[in-house]
C-alpha cells in the first residue's frame, strides 16, 4: 500500500464547493505513491474532475476548497499546495505536476507551432536556451512517439490529429520531468486503438520517468489496464479503494457491484459505464446518510442513521458502507440481493 511507499501527492479530508456554497467534493482523501498509477471512476458528476482540479489549483471560478490539505512529495520535497499562493503554483504546475485533458486542442495555442509551444514551456520553466529547448523539444516529440518529430515540431496544432495532439501535451507535460501527471479523460475522445497507445506511451513514460500517473476515466476497462489502484467516487465522495484487480474482481460496495454489473463482467473491457437506474445526488444536495442509499437494494434505516466514513477492510481496501460485511456475507453464500442496475 502506498503508506510504505514514498509518497508523491497526499490528499486529507479535501472538500470542494461550487457555484453558491454547493459541496461538489467532500470528505475525499487518498495517496498517489512515487510511480503509482491510481485510477479515479465514477458516473458523470461525482466529483472527478473537480477532485484534480483542485489538486491543480485550476477550480472554475466559482470553485473553492473549503477545507482539507493537498500535499505534493514527501519529506524534504513535502510542499503544501492548499492556500499556494500564484507564485508556488507557476512554480509548481507544469513543473512538479504535470496534466493533460480530454480535449487537447483547446489546451494549445492556435497560432503558434507546437514546436514553439513547447520550447516556450522549456525555456519559461527550465531557463533552457533557445538552441536548448529546441533540440529537447524534437528529443520529447520523438519520445511520446511522434514520427518526424522535426518536422512535427513546424507544424500549427490544426495541422495534427486528435491522437497527435495529445502526444504533444504530454511532451509538454512531462517536458520538465514532473513527478505527478494528471490524465483527466485524456483518451476518452480517441479512437479505441489510438486510446492503446496513448495508454501504452503513459505506462512507458511512468516506467522510463518513474512518474506517478492520476488517471480519471469513465471507462473501467482502461483503469484496469493502466494502474494499480482504484478509486471509486459517487455523489462527491470516495466509496471504495483499494488495488484495482481486487476491487473490480470482488467490490465491497454496492455501487462499485452495480458499476460491474451495468458493465457486465467478463465482457466489460473496452465498454464504457452504463447509466445505473436513479439519479446520483446533485452538487450540493444534502442527505442523512449514505449518499448511495436512495438507489441501493440493501439500503436499510442504519444506512441513514448518519455520515458514513471511508473504513478500512483490511491492509489495503476500503469502504464506505455500514453494511459492507454483511453484504460481503451474502454475496460469499450466495444469497446476496442483486443490486438494481
Ligand atoms: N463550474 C461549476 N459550477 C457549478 N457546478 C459545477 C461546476 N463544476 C462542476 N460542478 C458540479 O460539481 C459536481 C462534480 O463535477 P465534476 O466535473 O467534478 O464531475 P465529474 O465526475 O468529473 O464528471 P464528468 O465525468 O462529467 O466530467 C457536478 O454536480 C457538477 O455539476
Amino acid at each position: 500500500m502506498s503508506s510504505r511507499r514514498e509518497r508523491t501527492l497526499e490528499v486529507e479530508g479535501l472538500q470542494v464547493s461550487v457555484g453558491d456554497h454547493l459541496v461538489a467534493v467532500q470528505d475525499v482523501s487518498f495517496a498517489v505513491a512515487r510511480g503509482e498509477a491510481v485510477g479515479l471512476v465514477g458516473e458523470s458528476g461525482s466529483g472527478k474532475t473537480l477532485t484534480c482540479r483542485a489538486v491543480l489549483g485550476l477550480l472554475p471560478e466559482s470553485g473553492e476548497v473549503d477545507s482539507g490539505r493537498i500535499v505534493l512529495g514527501d519529506g524534504r520535497d513535502a510542499l503544501e499546495l492548499t492556500g499556494a499562493r500564484r507564485a508556488t503554483w507557476d512554480r509548481v504546475r507544469g513543473v512538479r505536476l504535470g496534466a493533460v485533458f480530454q480535449d487537447p486542442a483547446s489546451y494549445l495555442n492556435p497560432s503558434l507551432t507546437v514546436g514553439h509551444q513547447l520550447t516556450e514551456q522549456l525555456r519559461v520553466k527550465r531557463g533552457s536556451s533557445r538552441g536548448e529547448s529546441r533540440q529537447r523539444a524534437i528529443e520529447l516529440f520523438a519520445e511520446v512517439g511522434l514520427h518526424d518529430p522535426a518536422g512535427v515540431f513546424h507544424r500549427y496544432p490544426h495541422q495534427l490529429s486528435g491522437g497527435m495532439l495529445q502526444r504533444v501535451l504530454i511532451a509538454i507535460a512531462i517536458s520538465c520531468e514532473p513527478e505527478l501527471l494528471i490524465a483527466d479523460e485524456a483518451t476518452t475522445a480517441l479512437d479505441v486503438v489510438i486510446q492503446a497507445e496513448i495508454l501504452r506511451l503513459l505506462q512507458r513514460l511512468r516506467e522510463s520517468h518513474g512518474l506517478s500517473l492520476l488517471l480519471v476515466s469513465h471507462d473501467l476497462a482502461v483503469v484496469a489496464e493502466t494502474c494499480e489502484r482504484i478509486l471509486v467516487m459517487y455523489g462527491g465522495q470516495i466509496v471504495e479503494e483499494g488495488p484495482v484487480d481486487e476491487v473490480l474482481g470482488n467490490p465491497q460496495h454496492p455501487y462499485t457491484q452495480a458499476l460491474m454489473g451495468v458493465a457486465t463482467i467478463g465482457d466489460w473491457r473496452r465498454r464504457r459505464l452504463e447509466v445505473i437506474s436513479g439519479q446520483p445526488p446533485a452538487a450540493g444536495e444534502r442527505m442523512p446518510g449514505c449518499r448511495f442509499a436512495p438507489r441501493c437494494a440493501y439500503a436499510s434505516a442504519e444506512c441513514l442513521a448518519g455520515p458514513v466514513p471511508l473504513t478500512e477492510v483490511d491492509e489495503v481496501r476500503s469502504v464506505r458502507c455500514v453494511l459492507h460485511a454483511s453484504i460481503a456475507e451474502r454475496r460469499a453464500v450466495g444469497t446476496g440481493r442483486e443490486v438494481s442496475a
